[in-house]
């Protein structure tokens, strides 16, 4: 059974974008209140004293939008800090990255991944759901600044949604030829926005990859990340390209995380609801970490039966979540 070790802590459920692909399209999502979120110092309790003695080294910021969290460079201090840290990253849409990056690696992160599904402004602000500001050109800064303070690896990450960024494949996938970026497509998974997965679908990481063959060849690289990401390069290029194939292929018995939301829900997995529990309502009830350490072992233990096995390339009950993907951190 693989070690699960690898957490995704959400810091907070809001988010200065609303992408197509995340968020249901013109409904009023219920952000949580301020009382509802853990507090800094509820989380880096559990983090220390719950997760790391349970097995947890790994850990990854995200959301909503992580930058919006107060005090986010702090939280990443302390626990950069943590002598069991292995890896610490970040997964953001870069919109507030420029300001933040430098503070942000003084910290001690080390790796993000940034989300940047077109390099066409337009395509950009359609998908990002513009609120009639550019967005584009601001988050190509956070990807700039990223890059010189030292991040690295640096991730792209592209949902493809066919009909409206597949066109931009291998613009995106060039991008890796000369620069040391690592870019990953990721299939467009039927949770955020079932209505527009409905109507469009997904396109198949096989399919992307034998567009990108055509054009300049593509070998498996040697290098894997932590994650679900199968790793190809273009012939004599500087970084990689990513697939992250959630529809067309099974990762799960390699599955190596479990997710923890802004407000103190562990979750097993992604794509199935099963099993959650509510550690900050336990923790504001005066549970023990000691107890809080069993609760998580004991959903450690069942979550190779949680893990999501009722996918049939891609007839998964779309409508069954109760969280959106900028609910849960992805
Ligand atoms: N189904 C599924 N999809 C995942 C899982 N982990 C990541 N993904 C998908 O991959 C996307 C990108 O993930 P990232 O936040 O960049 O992290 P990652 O690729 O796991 O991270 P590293 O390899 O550690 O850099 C997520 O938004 C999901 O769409 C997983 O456990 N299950
Ligand atoms: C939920 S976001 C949170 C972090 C940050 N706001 C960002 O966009 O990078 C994390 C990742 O989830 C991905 N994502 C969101 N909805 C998705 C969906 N329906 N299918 C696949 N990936 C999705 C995003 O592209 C992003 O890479
Ligand atoms: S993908 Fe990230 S940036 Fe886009 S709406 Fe979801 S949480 Fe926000
Ligand atoms: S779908 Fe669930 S079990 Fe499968 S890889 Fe993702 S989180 Fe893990």
């Amino acid at each position: 059974m693989n070690q699960v070790d690898y957490l995704r802590i959400s810091l907070i459920d809001r988010c200065n974008f609303r992408c197509q692909y995340c968020m249901p399209e013109g409904a009023e999502l219920d952000y949580l209140l301020k009382q509802e979120l853990l507090t800094d110092a509820e989380l880096l309790t559990l983090i220390q004293f719950v997760f790391i003695p349970v097995g947890f080294t790994r850990f990854r910021l995200t959301g909503g939008e992580p930058l919006l969290r107060p005090r986010v460079v702090e939280l990443v201090r302390a626990i950069a800090s943590l002598p069991q840290t292995q890896d610490l990253s970040m997964t953001t849409n870069g919109f507030l990255l420029a300001s933040q990056a430098q503070n942000l690696y003084d910290a001690g992160l080390r790796r993000v991944n940034i989300s940047l599904d077109s390099l066409d402004s337009d395509t950009f602000e359609q998908i990002i759901g513009n609120r009639g500001r550019s967005r584009w050109q601001q988050v190509w800064r956070g990807i700039q600044a990223a890059y010189n303070v030292g991040f690295d690896p640096l991730k792209l990450n592209v949902v493809v949604i066919p009909g409206v960024n597949d066109h931009e494949i291998l613009d995106l996938a060039a991008l890796t030829i000369d620069k040391q970026w690592h870019v990953r497509f990721i299939e467009f998974m039927p949770i955020g926005n079932g209505d527009l997965f409905g109507d469009r679908g997904w396109v198949s990481s096989e399919d992307l990859r034998q567009r990108i063959r055509e054009r300049w060849g593509l070998t498996k690289s040697q290098i894997r990340g932590a994650g679900p990401a199968d790793v190809f390069q273009i012939p004599g290029a500087k970084g990689t390209l990513g697939f992250i194939s959630q529809m067309s292929e099974c990762f799960c018995d390699r599955c190596n995380r479990m997710r923890f939301s802004a407000d103190g829900w562990l979750r097993p997995c992604l794509l199935n609801e099963t099993g959650q529990i509510d550690l900050k309502t336990a923790l504001r009830a005066g549970t023990s970490t000691d107890q809080l350490q069993e609760q998580v072992k004991q959903v450690l233990a069942i979550k190779p039966e949680i893990n999501f096995k009722g996918r049939d390339s891609g007839t998964a009950d779309i409508y069954s979540y109760s969280r959106t993907m900028s609910q849960i951190g992805g």
